[in-house]
């Protein structure tokens, strides 16, 4: 187990956000965690991550974490290269990344010279080029056009293949989801809780999960 999540509940004042959440992640496991705008799926990222206080029991099992967010947060007077440089020291480690990412042919441009999928990318080779047994992923890809996500999943799936890497995706985006996952939990609306689970996503019709997953969603506003 990578990382095993009982109970966690979370408010913020009087804002109810998540509700009783339990799941763990095996290792070198995908899991996507799909649901509505707003529910809360940003702050359960940020309490695995550390980052928010809790009620309820989580256990860590994972030595480094590797986190992307929903804008690419590159910095934007650095270059491709020197926003990984800036994370990592290994040049080598950089330079594999940013071939296997394809964007090793941008790596001395500034980000704003590149487009929404390219800054992902940046993103995504910071946070791989450390190396982490953990990623998550805060629906970083939901602005992209379709055939610009599905490029960057693949890729991303290529290299999860080739590392010691167990990943959670939050995401609003059934595409999205049954693109990356292989486990897939739903979420209610706000207060999160974990309504159903799909196993084998390859298995499933799209079409039928759509229509299931936002029944599910309707009938629980
Ligand atoms: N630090 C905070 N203080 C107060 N309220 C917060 C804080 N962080 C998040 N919230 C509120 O908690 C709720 C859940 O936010 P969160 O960002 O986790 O949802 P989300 O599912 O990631 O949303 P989206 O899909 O829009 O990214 C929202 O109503 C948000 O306004």
């Amino acid at each position: 187990m990578v990382v095993e999540l009982k109970n966690i509940k979370k408010s913020f004042g009087r804002l109810e956000v998540l509700k009783n959440i339990s799941f763990s992640l095996k290792k070198r496991e995908r899991l996507v965690l799909l649901g509505p705008s707003g529910c809360g799926k940003t702050t359960l990222l940020r309490i695995i991550a550390g980052l928010e206080t809790f009620e309820g029991i989580l256990i860590k099992n994972f030595k480094k974490i590797g986190y992307v967010f929903q804008e690419p947060r590159v910095i934007p007077w650095k270059t491709v290269y020197e926003n990984l440089k800036f994370v990592e020291d290994d040049d080598k480690k950089i330079e594999n990344v940013l071939k296997s990412m394809k964007i090793h042919e941008f790596k001395d441009y500034f980000p704003n010279k590149l487009s929404g999928g390219m800054k992902q990318r940046i993103n995504l080779s910071r946070a791989l080029v450390t190396e982490p047994d953990l990623l998550l992923l805060d629906e970083p890809f939901s602005s992209l056009d379709i055939h610009i996500k599905w490029n960057l999943l693949n890729d991303l799936i290529k290299e999860w293949n080739n590392r010691d890497l167990s990943l959670i995706m939050v995401t609003h985006d059934i595409k999205e989801a049954l693109m990356l996952g292989e486990r897939i939990l739903i979420l209610s609306n706000r207060p999160a809780k974990i309504i159903k689970e799909y196993f084998n996503v390859k298995a499933l019709s799209e079409k039928s999960l759509i229509k299931e997953i936002v029944e599910l969603w309707n009938e629980r506003r």
